[in-house]
Protein backbone atom coordinates (compact mmCIF):
# COMPACT_ATOMS: atom_id res chain seq x y z
CA UNK A 1 0.00 0.00 0.00
CA UNK A 2 1.14 3.51 -0.69
CA UNK A 3 -0.17 6.93 0.40
CA UNK A 4 -0.71 9.37 -2.53
CA UNK A 5 -1.85 12.49 -2.53
CA UNK A 6 -3.23 13.92 -5.44
CA UNK A 7 -2.25 17.85 -6.30
CA UNK A 8 -4.91 19.21 -8.43
CA UNK A 9 -8.56 18.50 -8.50
CA UNK A 10 -9.55 19.28 -12.27
CA UNK A 11 -10.22 16.68 -14.30
CA UNK A 12 -6.65 14.91 -14.45
CA UNK A 13 -6.17 15.00 -10.97
CA UNK A 14 -9.71 13.83 -10.35
CA UNK A 15 -9.44 10.69 -12.95
CA UNK A 16 -5.99 9.61 -11.39
CA UNK A 17 -7.23 9.79 -7.76
CA UNK A 18 -10.54 7.44 -9.39
CA UNK A 19 -7.94 4.97 -10.90
CA UNK A 20 -5.69 4.66 -7.66
CA UNK A 21 -8.57 4.51 -5.50
CA UNK A 22 -10.38 1.73 -7.55
CA UNK A 23 -7.18 -0.20 -7.01
CA UNK A 24 -8.29 -0.71 -3.11
CA UNK A 25 -4.98 -1.16 -2.30
CA UNK A 26 -3.44 2.66 -1.83
CA UNK A 27 -4.81 5.64 0.49
CA UNK A 28 -5.45 8.29 -1.44
CA UNK A 29 -5.95 12.13 -0.54
CA UNK A 30 -7.28 14.45 -3.44
CA UNK A 31 -6.09 18.36 -3.05
CA UNK A 32 -8.43 20.63 -4.86
CA UNK A 33 -7.48 24.33 -4.79
CA UNK A 34 -10.33 26.22 -4.04
CA UNK A 35 -12.20 25.20 -0.66
CA UNK A 36 -15.93 25.71 -1.97
CA UNK A 37 -14.85 22.85 -4.30
CA UNK A 38 -13.58 20.89 -1.94
CA UNK A 39 -16.72 20.92 -0.12
CA UNK A 40 -19.17 20.14 -2.65
CA UNK A 41 -16.60 16.84 -3.88
CA UNK A 42 -17.13 15.91 -0.40
CA UNK A 43 -20.55 17.05 -0.09
CA UNK A 44 -21.66 15.57 -3.63
CA UNK A 45 -19.04 13.04 -3.44
CA UNK A 46 -18.68 13.85 -7.34
CA UNK A 47 -17.01 16.42 -9.14
CA UNK A 48 -19.30 18.13 -10.95
CA UNK A 49 -17.41 20.55 -11.77
CA UNK A 50 -14.35 19.29 -14.06
CA UNK A 51 -15.14 15.68 -14.39
CA UNK A 52 -19.30 15.00 -14.08
CA UNK A 53 -20.58 11.57 -13.37
CA UNK A 54 -18.57 9.65 -11.88
CA UNK A 55 -18.90 8.68 -8.30
CA UNK A 56 -15.59 9.66 -6.09
CA UNK A 57 -15.07 6.58 -3.81
CA UNK A 58 -16.14 6.64 -0.71
CA UNK A 59 -12.25 5.88 1.22
CA UNK A 60 -10.99 8.55 -0.95
CA UNK A 61 -10.11 11.13 0.88
CA UNK A 62 -10.71 15.00 -0.37
CA UNK A 63 -8.94 18.11 1.37
CA UNK A 64 -8.22 21.68 0.90
CA UNK A 65 -5.01 21.77 3.56
CA UNK A 66 -2.38 21.25 0.93
CA UNK A 67 0.19 22.26 3.36
CA UNK A 68 -0.45 18.66 5.52
CA UNK A 69 -0.11 16.75 2.38
CA UNK A 70 3.65 16.01 2.38
CA UNK A 71 2.38 14.38 6.53
CA UNK A 72 0.17 12.56 4.83
CA UNK A 73 1.30 11.11 1.85
CA UNK A 74 4.82 9.81 0.63
CA UNK A 75 4.04 10.07 -3.19
CA UNK A 76 2.86 13.74 -4.36
CA UNK A 77 0.97 13.35 -7.69
CA UNK A 78 1.09 17.13 -9.25
CA UNK A 79 -1.66 17.53 -11.33
CA UNK A 80 -2.03 21.49 -11.57
CA UNK A 81 -2.42 23.58 -14.51
CA UNK A 82 1.66 24.25 -15.02
CA UNK A 83 1.39 28.30 -14.66
CA UNK A 84 0.23 26.97 -10.98
CA UNK A 85 3.00 24.61 -9.79
CA UNK A 86 5.41 27.41 -8.78
CA UNK A 87 2.98 28.95 -6.18
CA UNK A 88 2.48 25.07 -5.42
CA UNK A 89 5.88 24.20 -4.50
CA UNK A 90 6.62 27.34 -2.80
CA UNK A 91 4.22 26.52 -0.67
CA UNK A 92 4.99 22.79 0.28
CA UNK A 93 8.34 23.29 -0.12
CA UNK A 94 9.30 23.68 3.78
CA UNK A 95 7.58 20.44 4.45
CA UNK A 96 8.85 18.31 1.69
CA UNK A 97 11.90 16.16 1.94
CA UNK A 98 14.24 13.64 -0.39
CA UNK A 99 11.45 10.60 1.44
CA UNK A 100 8.88 12.26 -0.83
CA UNK A 101 8.43 11.61 -4.59
CA UNK A 102 7.39 13.99 -6.45
CA UNK A 103 5.22 13.09 -10.00
CA UNK A 104 4.58 15.65 -12.01
CA UNK A 105 1.32 15.08 -14.47
CA UNK A 106 1.08 18.29 -15.62
CA UNK A 107 1.67 19.19 -19.36
CA UNK A 108 3.45 22.58 -19.89
CA UNK A 109 6.43 24.90 -19.98
CA UNK A 110 6.84 27.72 -17.86
CA UNK A 111 6.37 30.94 -19.30
CA UNK A 112 9.25 33.31 -19.56
CA UNK A 113 11.94 31.19 -18.27
CA UNK A 114 10.73 28.00 -20.51
CA UNK A 115 11.39 25.74 -17.30
CA UNK A 116 10.16 22.09 -17.11
CA UNK A 117 8.47 21.34 -14.53
CA UNK A 118 10.80 19.13 -13.19
CA UNK A 119 13.40 21.80 -13.35
CA UNK A 120 10.76 24.41 -11.42
CA UNK A 121 10.33 21.48 -8.91
CA UNK A 122 13.79 20.88 -8.56
CA UNK A 123 14.64 24.31 -8.03
CA UNK A 124 12.31 24.79 -5.10
CA UNK A 125 12.72 21.05 -2.95
CA UNK A 126 14.95 18.44 -2.30
CA UNK A 127 12.25 15.68 -3.68
CA UNK A 128 12.58 12.79 -6.10
CA UNK A 129 11.29 13.69 -9.39
CA UNK A 130 9.21 11.76 -11.86
CA UNK A 131 6.94 12.81 -15.26
CA UNK A 132 3.52 10.80 -16.02
CA UNK A 133 3.08 11.09 -19.64
CA UNK A 134 1.10 9.57 -22.75
CA UNK A 135 -2.01 9.17 -24.62
CA UNK A 136 -4.37 9.32 -21.92
CA UNK A 137 -8.02 11.97 -21.76
CA UNK A 138 -8.77 11.96 -17.92
CA UNK A 139 -12.76 10.76 -19.09
CA UNK A 140 -11.79 7.70 -20.68
CA UNK A 141 -9.50 6.73 -17.55
CA UNK A 142 -12.14 7.81 -15.09
CA UNK A 143 -14.53 5.50 -16.71
CA UNK A 144 -11.89 2.71 -16.86
CA UNK A 145 -11.29 2.24 -20.20
CA UNK A 146 -7.85 0.83 -21.45
CA UNK A 147 -5.13 3.26 -21.30
CA UNK A 148 -1.37 3.38 -21.60
CA UNK A 149 1.05 5.78 -19.91
CA UNK A 150 4.77 6.23 -19.34
CA UNK A 151 6.19 7.02 -16.49
CA UNK A 152 9.69 8.59 -16.49
CA UNK A 153 11.91 8.69 -13.69
CA UNK A 154 16.08 8.98 -13.53
CA UNK A 155 16.09 6.49 -10.96
CA UNK A 156 15.03 3.01 -12.32
CA UNK A 157 14.02 2.00 -8.58
CA UNK A 158 11.53 4.41 -8.50
CA UNK A 159 9.77 4.28 -11.63
CA UNK A 160 9.80 0.41 -11.42
CA UNK A 161 8.34 1.14 -7.46
CA UNK A 162 5.69 3.91 -9.23
CA UNK A 163 5.06 2.11 -12.31
CA UNK A 164 3.97 -0.76 -9.87
CA UNK A 165 1.84 1.55 -7.63
CA UNK A 166 -0.27 2.99 -11.10
CA UNK A 167 -0.61 -0.25 -12.90
CA UNK A 168 -4.30 -1.72 -12.85
CA UNK A 169 -6.08 -3.36 -15.21
CA UNK A 170 -7.08 -0.90 -17.49
CA UNK A 171 -4.21 1.62 -16.97
CA UNK A 172 -0.98 -0.07 -18.43
CA UNK A 173 2.08 2.08 -17.60
CA UNK A 174 5.70 1.69 -18.83
CA UNK A 175 8.60 3.23 -16.82
CA UNK A 176 11.75 5.24 -19.05
CA UNK A 177 14.41 7.08 -17.57
CA UNK A 178 14.09 10.25 -20.44
CA UNK A 179 12.44 12.90 -17.75
CA UNK A 180 13.42 15.92 -20.54
CA UNK A 181 11.78 13.76 -23.36
CA UNK A 182 8.74 12.69 -21.84
CA UNK A 183 7.63 16.52 -20.32
CA UNK A 184 8.70 17.96 -23.58
CA UNK A 185 6.51 15.49 -25.53
CA UNK A 186 3.47 16.05 -23.47
CA UNK A 187 4.22 19.90 -23.20
CA UNK A 188 4.71 20.55 -27.12
CA UNK A 189 2.27 18.12 -28.42
CA UNK A 190 -0.58 20.29 -26.87
CA UNK A 191 0.61 23.51 -29.50
CA UNK A 192 0.72 20.87 -32.58
CA UNK A 193 -3.14 20.01 -31.21
CA UNK A 194 -3.91 23.52 -31.94
CA UNK A 195 -2.90 23.64 -34.68
CA UNK A 196 -4.36 20.09 -35.94
CA UNK A 197 -8.01 21.58 -34.87
CA UNK A 198 -7.57 24.93 -36.91
CA UNK A 199 -6.96 22.88 -40.14
CA UNK A 200 -10.20 20.73 -38.94
CA UNK A 201 -12.06 23.97 -38.37
CA UNK A 202 -10.99 25.03 -41.51
CA UNK A 203 -12.31 22.07 -43.28
CA UNK A 204 -8.97 21.36 -44.88
CA UNK A 205 -8.99 17.61 -44.94
CA UNK A 206 -7.69 14.55 -43.94
CA UNK A 207 -4.18 15.12 -45.70
CA UNK A 208 -3.85 18.07 -44.32
CA UNK A 209 -4.44 16.60 -40.95
CA UNK A 210 -2.35 14.12 -41.39
CA UNK A 211 0.18 16.48 -43.20
CA UNK A 212 0.07 18.52 -39.60
CA UNK A 213 0.65 15.69 -37.12
CA UNK A 214 3.57 14.31 -39.20
CA UNK A 215 5.55 17.77 -39.67
CA UNK A 216 4.55 18.89 -36.17
CA UNK A 217 6.42 15.65 -35.13
CA UNK A 218 9.04 16.34 -37.04
CA UNK A 219 9.13 19.72 -34.94
CA UNK A 220 8.39 18.63 -32.12
CA UNK A 221 11.31 16.01 -31.74
CA UNK A 222 13.98 18.55 -33.31
CA UNK A 223 13.04 20.92 -29.99
CA UNK A 224 13.45 17.83 -27.36
CA UNK A 225 16.34 16.24 -28.78
CA UNK A 226 18.32 20.24 -28.65
CA UNK A 227 16.84 20.28 -24.96
CA UNK A 228 18.44 16.35 -24.47
CA UNK A 229 14.95 13.87 -25.17
CA UNK A 230 15.95 10.46 -26.67
CA UNK A 231 14.41 10.61 -30.62
CA UNK A 232 13.29 6.95 -29.27
CA UNK A 233 11.22 8.28 -26.31
CA UNK A 234 9.38 10.79 -28.82
CA UNK A 235 8.57 7.89 -31.27
CA UNK A 236 6.55 6.29 -28.18
CA UNK A 237 3.57 6.97 -25.86
CA UNK A 238 4.47 10.55 -24.65
CA UNK A 239 5.40 11.54 -28.01
CA UNK A 240 3.74 10.52 -30.98
CA UNK A 241 1.13 8.75 -28.51
CA UNK A 242 -0.15 11.93 -26.89
CA UNK A 243 0.12 14.12 -30.25
CA UNK A 244 -2.39 11.84 -32.34
CA UNK A 245 -4.29 11.29 -29.64
CA UNK A 246 -4.70 15.13 -29.12
CA UNK A 247 -4.80 15.92 -32.52
CA UNK A 248 -7.66 13.31 -33.36
CA UNK A 249 -9.38 12.93 -30.34
CA UNK A 250 -12.52 15.27 -30.18
CA UNK A 251 -11.86 15.37 -26.31
CA UNK A 252 -8.97 17.14 -26.74
CA UNK A 253 -9.08 21.07 -24.94
CA UNK A 254 -6.43 22.40 -27.28
CA UNK A 255 -8.05 20.73 -30.72
CA UNK A 256 -11.25 22.14 -29.46
CA UNK A 257 -9.94 25.66 -29.24
CA UNK A 258 -8.19 25.37 -32.36
CA UNK A 259 -11.21 24.31 -34.15
CA UNK A 260 -13.15 27.12 -32.90
CA UNK A 261 -9.88 29.48 -34.04
CA UNK A 262 -10.23 27.60 -37.61
CA UNK A 263 -13.54 28.70 -37.64
CA UNK A 264 -13.34 32.42 -36.87
CA UNK A 265 -14.01 32.94 -33.31
CA UNK A 266 -11.67 35.20 -31.34
CA UNK A 267 -9.36 33.38 -28.65
CA UNK A 268 -10.73 35.94 -25.89
CA UNK A 269 -14.20 34.78 -26.26
CA UNK A 270 -13.01 31.04 -26.63
CA UNK A 271 -11.41 30.79 -23.03
CA UNK A 272 -13.64 32.77 -21.61
CA UNK A 273 -16.56 29.54 -22.87
CA UNK A 274 -14.08 27.09 -21.35
CA UNK A 275 -15.13 28.40 -17.60
CA UNK A 276 -11.79 27.64 -16.47
CA UNK A 277 -10.43 24.46 -17.60
CA UNK A 278 -7.30 24.93 -18.96
CA UNK A 279 -5.80 24.74 -22.85
CA UNK A 280 -2.23 24.50 -21.80
CA UNK A 281 -1.45 24.85 -25.98
CA UNK A 282 -2.72 28.47 -25.78
CA UNK A 283 0.84 29.70 -22.98
CA UNK A 284 2.96 26.70 -24.31
CA UNK A 285 2.91 27.94 -27.98
CA UNK A 286 4.91 31.01 -26.45
CA UNK A 287 7.43 29.00 -24.48
CA UNK A 288 8.05 26.50 -27.16
CA UNK A 289 9.13 29.26 -29.48
CA UNK A 290 11.14 30.74 -26.85
CA UNK A 291 12.41 27.77 -25.83
CA UNK A 292 12.96 26.63 -29.96
CA UNK A 293 14.72 30.47 -30.55
CA UNK A 294 17.08 29.91 -27.44
CA UNK A 295 18.29 26.79 -28.58
CA UNK A 296 18.36 27.19 -32.73
CA UNK A 297 15.61 25.14 -34.04
CA UNK A 298 13.18 25.80 -36.25
CA UNK A 299 9.40 25.47 -35.76
CA UNK A 300 7.04 26.76 -38.66
CA UNK A 301 3.68 25.16 -36.89
CA UNK A 302 4.55 26.12 -33.43
CA UNK A 303 5.33 30.40 -35.35
CA UNK A 304 2.26 30.26 -37.20
CA UNK A 305 0.34 29.17 -34.35
CA UNK A 306 1.77 31.86 -32.25
CA UNK A 307 1.02 34.41 -34.75
CA UNK A 308 -2.57 33.00 -35.03
CA UNK A 309 -3.25 33.50 -31.27
CA UNK A 310 -1.25 36.68 -30.61
CA UNK A 311 -0.55 38.16 -33.73
CA UNK A 312 -3.62 38.52 -35.27
CA UNK A 313 -2.70 36.47 -38.74
CA UNK A 314 -5.61 34.49 -40.29
CA UNK A 315 -6.03 30.63 -39.78
CA UNK A 316 -6.02 30.55 -43.58
CA UNK A 317 -3.31 33.36 -44.26
CA UNK A 318 -1.29 31.31 -41.58
CA UNK A 319 -1.60 27.91 -43.72
CA UNK A 320 -1.12 29.46 -47.28
CA UNK A 321 2.63 30.80 -46.00
CA UNK A 322 2.99 26.99 -44.36
CA UNK A 323 2.26 24.85 -47.84
CA UNK A 324 4.70 28.30 -49.96
CA UNK A 325 7.23 27.81 -47.71
CA UNK A 326 10.51 27.41 -49.95
CA UNK A 327 10.74 23.87 -50.44
CA UNK A 328 13.14 21.50 -48.32
CA UNK A 329 13.77 18.06 -48.23
CA UNK A 330 12.02 15.80 -45.49
N1 LIG B 1 -7.76 16.78 -18.91
C1 LIG B 1 -7.01 15.79 -19.37
O1 LIG B 1 -7.53 14.83 -19.98
C2 LIG B 1 -5.54 15.77 -19.12
C3 LIG B 1 -4.87 16.86 -18.55
N2 LIG B 1 -3.52 16.82 -18.36
C4 LIG B 1 -2.82 17.94 -17.75
O2 LIG B 1 -3.21 18.07 -16.38
C5 LIG B 1 -3.07 19.43 -15.96
C6 LIG B 1 -4.37 19.85 -15.29
O3 LIG B 1 -5.37 19.82 -16.28
P1 LIG B 1 -6.88 19.40 -15.95
O4 LIG B 1 -6.93 18.38 -14.87
O5 LIG B 1 -7.49 19.07 -17.26
O6 LIG B 1 -7.47 20.75 -15.34
P2 LIG B 1 -8.96 21.33 -15.53
O7 LIG B 1 -8.96 22.24 -16.69
O8 LIG B 1 -9.95 20.22 -15.53
O9 LIG B 1 -9.16 22.18 -14.21
C7 LIG B 1 -8.38 23.32 -13.92
C8 LIG B 1 -7.88 23.15 -12.50
O10 LIG B 1 -6.99 24.20 -12.18
C9 LIG B 1 -7.22 24.53 -10.82
N3 LIG B 1 -6.63 25.82 -10.47
C10 LIG B 1 -7.04 27.06 -10.81
N4 LIG B 1 -6.22 27.98 -10.23
C11 LIG B 1 -5.30 27.28 -9.52
C12 LIG B 1 -4.20 27.66 -8.70
N5 LIG B 1 -3.88 28.96 -8.49
N6 LIG B 1 -3.47 26.69 -8.10
C13 LIG B 1 -3.77 25.38 -8.29
N7 LIG B 1 -4.80 24.97 -9.06
C14 LIG B 1 -5.55 25.91 -9.66
C15 LIG B 1 -8.73 24.49 -10.73
O11 LIG B 1 -9.12 24.44 -9.37
P3 LIG B 1 -10.27 25.39 -8.73
O12 LIG B 1 -11.46 25.32 -9.62
O13 LIG B 1 -10.50 24.78 -7.38
O14 LIG B 1 -9.68 26.76 -8.65
C16 LIG B 1 -8.99 23.18 -11.45
O15 LIG B 1 -8.80 22.08 -10.59
C17 LIG B 1 -2.73 20.22 -17.22
O16 LIG B 1 -1.35 20.45 -17.25
C18 LIG B 1 -3.13 19.29 -18.37
O17 LIG B 1 -2.37 19.51 -19.53
C19 LIG B 1 -2.79 15.72 -18.69
C20 LIG B 1 -3.39 14.62 -19.23
C21 LIG B 1 -4.81 14.55 -19.46
O1 LIG C 1 -3.01 15.60 -22.59
C1 LIG C 1 -4.11 15.15 -22.82
C2 LIG C 1 -4.33 13.72 -23.12
O2 LIG C 1 -3.16 12.96 -23.02
C3 LIG C 1 -5.31 16.02 -22.80
O3 LIG C 1 -5.25 16.89 -23.85
P1 LIG C 1 -6.06 18.28 -23.82
O4 LIG C 1 -5.42 19.09 -22.71
O5 LIG C 1 -5.88 18.86 -25.15
O6 LIG C 1 -7.49 17.94 -23.50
Amino acid sequence: MSRIAVIGAGAWGTALALSLARQGRHEVTLWAHSPDHAAEMERTRENTRYLPGFALQSDLHITNDLISLPGRADILLSVTPSVNLPETIRALAPHLSDRHVYVSASKGIEDGTHRRMSEVVAAASPVRFAVLGGPSFAKEVAAALPTTATLACVDAEVARSLQNDFSSESLRVYTNDDVVGVELGGALKNVIALAAGVVAGLELGSNAAAALITRGMAEITRLAVACGARPETMAGLAGYGDLVLTCTGSLSRNRTVGVELGRGRKLDDIIASLNGKVAEGVRCTGAARGLAARHGVEMPITDHMYAILYEGLSPRDAIRTLMTRPGRGE
